[in-house]
């Protein structure tokens, strides 16, 4: 599922930033046409690769340094022997600095270059060199309707950078946006490549560094961090005198009426994640499903809030809200468990509670809420959490003092210290039910064997993402369920249960 790749570095940058670190490379002593001719070469030769056979391309140009990235590649084109054209899209006359010596290159080497209102249908591979980081605010004409062409084209499109019109800092369309079947993005990764719409936009994602200087390049802040196998902290492997008091005992608490299976998700995900204990309080209706369906279990009926307080002080780790529904009964076990101290994972209704006002976030939380659950906790819409997920998430560490899990394509972890993290893992057949629930046992089951909020929020995400990739391989219909087991394979790889 593009874009992802292990070997991708891990910083993920905004527009700003990577304009800051282009301009110290260039202060560095790398002029700025030097790195856009290096920007060319690493875009050609990702063409050729993808399309060796294609013979054609069309640069569609714009007339920043972006634009100059196009007709570099299209002069390096031409000289291959290729048939090229240049469509300008706006005036050529604006092009300055390092864009007009690459303009300057590209009629030199005999590149034909016109307006593209003039070109009668696009031909050949299209590059995308329209746009790119430099984008401000909605795309306006005539670059929108350019975008609209090529995107109606059926051509193959090569986007450099960045696929015009998509936000560099947040992954949101601005207007339009090409859609992309490769980019080829440089000097460091943009979030917006990851996040929002980006992975429907982008295609296959290459990246080349331009032969940037490690030690200017780590130097530079990022804006968040991808999550990969390699930087995930690990569970300590258990002494061979293990016993199950030291793996934490793991309370659900949810399961009204009508929803009884969310919480026997989240206890059989927490169960096969390692808990040491894991207790289930729910509806008594429920009781002798859930012991039949899993005997590790001890399962509660709790029909009042009269038996909780006991029942969550034995506990180590709560996970409240799979299926607790926002009724009576509902309400009074969520407000036990928000005056019980620990940890806990707060998700589904617990966090509609939360955003209703009907409690107050106890101390050691994270909250995983969705999209919509987000957008009710911080009292906006969910259109404006999707248009800037990494400043949601990062909002609601601040007002819940939390670790937060924003989940949906692209999950972002975030800690009220500023840590931010993205998964690029996952996969569209995750779009279903309960998969949350899974996911909050796995992150308290994590929690209870000692990781910290942040570290068990990472972990849970990294695996519950790899799991639902490797299933959704196989196609929609993927059952929540499923998931359990193939987290436990992976967490045993990722961290061996013995040394
Ligand atoms: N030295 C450097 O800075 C390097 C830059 N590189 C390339 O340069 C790009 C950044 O170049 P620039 O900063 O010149 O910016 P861009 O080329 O991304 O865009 C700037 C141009 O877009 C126009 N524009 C901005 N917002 C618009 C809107 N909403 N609708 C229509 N037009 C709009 C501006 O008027 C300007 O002409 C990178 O994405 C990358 O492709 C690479 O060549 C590598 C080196
Ligand atoms: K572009």
């Amino acid at each position: 599922m593009p874009p992802s790749a292990d070997d991708l570095p891990l910083p993920l940058y905004t527009a700003a930033q990577v304009r800051d670190l282009d301009a110290r490379l260039i202060a560095a002593g790398t002029p700025g046409f030097e790195l856009m001719q290096r920007a060319a070469h690493a875009a050609w030769r990702a063409l050729r690769q993808r399309w060796p056979d294609a013979g054609a391309l069309s640069v569609l140009a714009g007339h920043g340094n972006n634009a100059g990235d196009g007709y570099l590649v299209a002069a390096l084109a031409q000289r291959a022997g290729w048939q090229v054209e240049v469509l300008a899209v706006g005036d050529p006359a604006k092009l300055a600095g390092d864009a007009a010596q690459a303009h300057a290159e590209a009629l030199r080497a005999g590149v034909p270059v016109r307006a593209w209102s003039e070109c009668a249908a696009l031909d050949g591979v299209l590059v995308d060199a329209l746009l790119g980081t430099g984008l401000g605010g909605a795309v306006r004409e005539p670059f929108a309707q350019a975008i609209r062409l090529m995107n109606a084209s059926g051509r193959p499109i090569l986007a450099i950078d960045i696929p015009s019109g998509l936000c560099a800092d947040t992954g949101r369309e601005l207007g339009v946006a090409v859609r992309a079947d490769l980019t080829v993005t440089f000097i460091g990764l943009k979030l917006g490549l990851f996040s929002g719409v980006g992975p429907d936009r982008v295609g296959e994602l290459r990246f080349d560094d331009l032969q940037a200087d490690p030690g200017i390049v780590s130097g530079q802040p990022a804006r968040a961090q991808r999550l990969t196998g390699a930087v995930l902290p690990h569970l300590a492997a258990r002494p061979r005198c293990a016993h199950k008091g030291q793996f934490g005992h793991l309370l659900v608490i949810g399961g009204d009426r009508g929803f009884g299976g969310a919480a026997l998700l989240s206890a059989q995900s927490a169960l096969r994640a390692g808990a040491g204990l894991v207790s289930l309080a729910t509806r008594e209706e429920h009781v002798a499903a859930s012991l039949a369906r899993l005997p590790e279990v001890m399962v509660q009926a709790v029909a009042s809030t009269y038996q909780l307080p006991d029942l969550a002080a034995r506990a180590d780790v709560l996970v409240v809200g799979p299926g607790l529904g926002q009724a009576a009964w509902g309400r009074s076990l969520l407000s036990v468990a928000a005056a019980s101290a620990g940890a806990q994972v707060w998700d589904a209704d617990a966090l509609n509670l939360l955003a209703a006002g009907e409690v107050a976030a106890p101390d050691d939380l994270i909250l995983t809420p969705h999209p919509g659950e987000a957008a009710r906790l911080l009292g906006c819409s969910t259109a404006e959490v999707q248009a800037d997920r990494a400043a949601a998430a990062q909002a609601l560490a601040q007002k819940y003092a939390a670790v937060a899990v924003l989940k949906g394509a692209g999950t972002l972890v975030a800690a009220p210290d500023g840590r931010l993290v993205l998964c690029d893992r996952g996969h569209p057949a995750m779009a279903g039910a309960g998969l949350g629930d899974v996911l909050a046992g796995l992150v308290g089951a994590l929690r209870a064997q000692g990781m910290v909020a942040f570290e068990a929020a990472c972990l849970g995400v990294w695996l519950h993402a790899r799991a639902g990739e490797a299933l959704g391989a196989q196609g929609r219909g993927l059952a929540a369920s499923d998931l359990i087991p193939r987290i436990r394979e992976l967490l045993e790889a990722h961290s061996p249960c013995l040394a």
